[in-house]
């Protein structure tokens, strides 16, 4: 059977030729990386968006004001709901609606962001019966769009000091939310500043005086005709960020407003008319929207970095620069080993942030289904696993995208990339659902937990369980026969046991000569967010593996293992100083790896372009002109300039305001 190579006419020949050298299929490719179902769904509903004109953007985003991309997009989102029928498959498939937002919308925002994201998951997980009744089932029909209001203008990342106060009134049966401060003002919701209407808020619960901490509650914050705040509520937009300005992120206040008893989202934690307070079956319950999030970030990102992996090879198969051999021609920015060395690895990253994103919404499933149940045991390790995740992901994920954008060259800075926008969406995921440094810092506090399990002979469970296994002291690399990297995963097991061991015992020597625990883990903070970013860049390393092992179909097992044995050769790398530390790796050791990957680089370049439309991103989609699919870049970027605002008149006001009478002015004093 002939192979899925993604040509179609009227594409460059230069891209052409290169999709003609593929060894595998890119439509099976496609499978492997979104799974069989939803890259056919993808790619169904990428051709209906295509046909639907009302879904397209009006003009590009980059010339549009902020209040012309909230406009716009609030235009789309409805237009897509409306034809949401005839596009997808299942509508309450998230990942299918994901998909379908990010071809009609894209990703700098829109006015459902969070009520989707963020508002309908807290409903689904904490709301009871007859709330879910009242509040989720008119969500899911789009009668009212909601957000999720947590953060402060003081506080985002210590939840304990959160200022909002529910106080319980007894006597009317109501809670009155207030804001006492300043710095208590909500701050940074997406949706909130001029879309939403109902907010999941979080408050201190007070009873009798007594704080039982902070807890959800839902608020009706505009009226559903006029839109208008309420009484007793004052909210407006925060401005301008780096990038998702088409989101109204927001601020809210409270001025005593009172709300029923029954808003408090009353699945787990309860308080009963006569202010009898129940506790949840685990005290970190109420948190479970922003687990939710955390878990669907990973392959969001993994995404992201795609786009901009996608972006730059395919432009790297366009541009010419320079010549290798004087006299032969000017060859393809990729042909240079630089050019590989910085984009390949960026694309192994993307395909295994994708793999570990579909593993977590595994463990997020199963523990969301215990948890209907009162069952909480998993919960620990979702959220330890997830915070890890998050925040390495994100991180190499911007590092990534960083390098795509250098490797565009000046056309890379260009809006018209596309990297800009997506590089800036995907960096606030580095602060958003957590800082990343705390979270890392959260994923520490369970490995300290682990090994004093081990230490007791114990395992804390699958995700830690490597660390009741003996140290090897030299590792097996390069010798062993070539071709066999278990030694390379073991590497990677090494160094975050190393790590995690090291850290451990430093704190125990610590608090052995009488310092506190929270000093002792204050000296040794950057020694554990190490071990953190070590043991989750373990977990990926493992988690690649365990997808090639799974792939049935040789051509794609055998281009996915070079992506996967650059990944681990790679990542080493950037890590070699911990296996140098305890001379694990030897420095031929160190020369092996380096010459593997340069071997792999070259092995990898004839799949380049295939592994970029395994993808299977739609032009829409990618929104870049240096990224199109047809490789047609410079008459599109002329273009696309062309449609600059700044291009409207050949003559802008601001010259005969300014410039004129100046250099008018200049040159009369000159001839006096
Ligand atoms: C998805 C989008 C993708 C693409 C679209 C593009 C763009 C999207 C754009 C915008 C994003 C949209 C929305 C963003 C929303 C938000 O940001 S909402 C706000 C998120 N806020 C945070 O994440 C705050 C971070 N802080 C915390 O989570 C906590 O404060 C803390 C740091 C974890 C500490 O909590 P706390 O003070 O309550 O903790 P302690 O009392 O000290 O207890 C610690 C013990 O609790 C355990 N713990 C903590 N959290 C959890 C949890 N979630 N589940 C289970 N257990 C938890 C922790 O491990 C400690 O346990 P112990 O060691 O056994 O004591
Ligand atoms: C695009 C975007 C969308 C958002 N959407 C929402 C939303 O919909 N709803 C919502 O409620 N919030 C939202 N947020 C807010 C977001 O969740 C918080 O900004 C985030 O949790 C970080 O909190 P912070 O701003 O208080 O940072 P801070 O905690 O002030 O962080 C500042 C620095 O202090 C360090 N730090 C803080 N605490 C510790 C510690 N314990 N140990 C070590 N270092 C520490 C951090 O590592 C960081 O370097 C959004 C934010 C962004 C950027």
């Amino acid at each position: 059977m002939p192979l899925n190579k993604e040509i179609q006419p009227g594409d460059n020949d230069e891209l052409t030729r290169e999709r003609l050298q593929a060894t595998f299929d890119t439509q099976q490719m496609a499978a492997a990386l979104w799974g069989s179902d939803l890259a056919r769904k993808r790619r169904e509903l990428a051709k209906k968006v295509d046909k639907l004109t009302v879904l397209h953007d009006s003009k590009d985003m980059s010339f549009m004001t902020r209040e012309e991309k909230l406009s716009e997009n609030a235009r789309k989102v409805v237009q897509m709901f409306a034809h949401v029928a005839d596009i997808v498959e299942d509508p309450s498939d998230d990942a299918e609606m994901f998909h379908l937002s990010s071809n009609a919308i894209g990703h700098e925002g829109h006015p459902f962001g969070v009520h989707f994201v963020m508002f309908i998951p807290a409903l689904k997980a904490q709301a009871d019966d007859e709330q879910r009744e009242k509040w989720l089932m008119p969500a899911l029909g789009l009668q009212l769009i909601g957000t999720y209001a947590q953060t402060e203008l003081g506080h985002g990342t210590n939840l304990r000091a959160l200022e909002t106060m529910a106080t319980f009134d007894k006597a009317t049966d109501e809670f009155v939310i207030h804001t006492p401060t300043v710095t208590a003002l909500k701050w940074w919701p997406g949706s909130l500043g001029k879309s939403s209407n109902h907010a999941v808020v979080s408050a201190n619960l007070i009873i009798d005086g007594k704080s039982y901490g902070h807890h959800n509650f839902m608020v009706q914050i505009r009226d559903e005709n006029t839109h208008k705040p309420l009484k007793g509520i004052t909210v407006g937009d925060i401005g301008p960020k780096m990038a998702y300005n088409a989101s109204d992120n927001g601020f809210l206040g409270f001025d005593h407003h009172r709300i029923p008893r029954r808003n408090m989202l009353m699945r787990h934690a309860k308080v009963d008319k006569n202010g009898v307070y129940t506790k949840p079956p685990h005290a970190k319950i109420g948190y479970s929207a922003m687990v939710h999030v955390r878990s669907v970030m990973i392959g969001h990102q993994g995404m992201f970095l795609g786009s901009a992996s996608t972006i730059a090879i395919r432009y790297s198969l366009v541009r010419r620069q320079g010549e290798i051999k004087e006299g032969s021609g000017e060859v393809k920015i990729l042909d240079y080993q630089t050019q590989q060395h910085r984009l390949f690895p960026q694309l192994a990253r993307a395909y295994v942030f994708m793999f570990a994103g579909k593993e977590v919404r595994e463990l997020y499933q199963k523990v969301l289904s215990d948890m209907e149940k009162g069952e909480t045991t998993l919960l620990a390790d979702l959220h330890a696993l997830t915070s890890g995740l998050k925040s390495v992901v994100t991180h190499l994920c911007v590092a990534g995208m960083e390098q795509c954008r250098m490797a565009c060259g000046g056309h890379g800075y260009s809006r018209a990339s596309g990297i800009p926008e997506i590089w800036g969406v995907a960096v606030g995921g580095c602060t958003y659902e957590g800082e990343n440094m705390v979270m890392l810092l959260q994923l520490a506090r369970y490995l300290m937990k682990a090994v004093k399990e081990t230490k007791k002979g114990k395992s804390l469970g699958r995700l830690v369980d490597y660390l009741l296994l003996p140290q090897d002291r030299h590792s097996l690399i390069g010798r062993v026969p070539q071709g066999e990297y278990g030694p390379h995963l073991a590497a990677f097991e090494h160094i975050a046991r190393r790590q995690i061991f090291k850290v451990a015992d430093e704190l125990t020597k610590l608090q052995d000569k009488g310092m506190s625990k929270e000093i002792a883990w204050q000296k040794k903070a950057v020694e554990l967010q190490r071990a953190a970013r070590l043991h989750t860049r373990f977990y990926l390393a493992a988690c690649f593996h365990r997808k090639v092992q799974s792939v049935v179909d040789g051509r794609i097992r055998e281009a996915l293992a070079d992506l996967y044995h650059l990944h681990l050769n790679y990542e080493l790398l950037d890590m070699v100083n911990y296996a140098l530390e305890d001379a694990y790796l030897k420095a031929d050791q160190v020369d092996f790896i380096r010459e593997d990957m340069y071997r792999l680089l070259e092995t990898i370049r004839p799949n380049a372009i295939s592994l970029v439309d395994a993808f299977e991103f739609s032009d829409r989609e990618l929104r870049s002109v240096l990224g199109r699919r047809d490789g047609h870049v410079y008459e599109n970027l002329y273009k696309w300039a062309k449609e600059s605002e700044l291009n409207r008149a050949d003559v802008l006001p601001y010259f005969d305001k300014y410039l004129k009478p100046m250099m008018l002015a200049a040159r009369q004093r000159s001839n006096i």
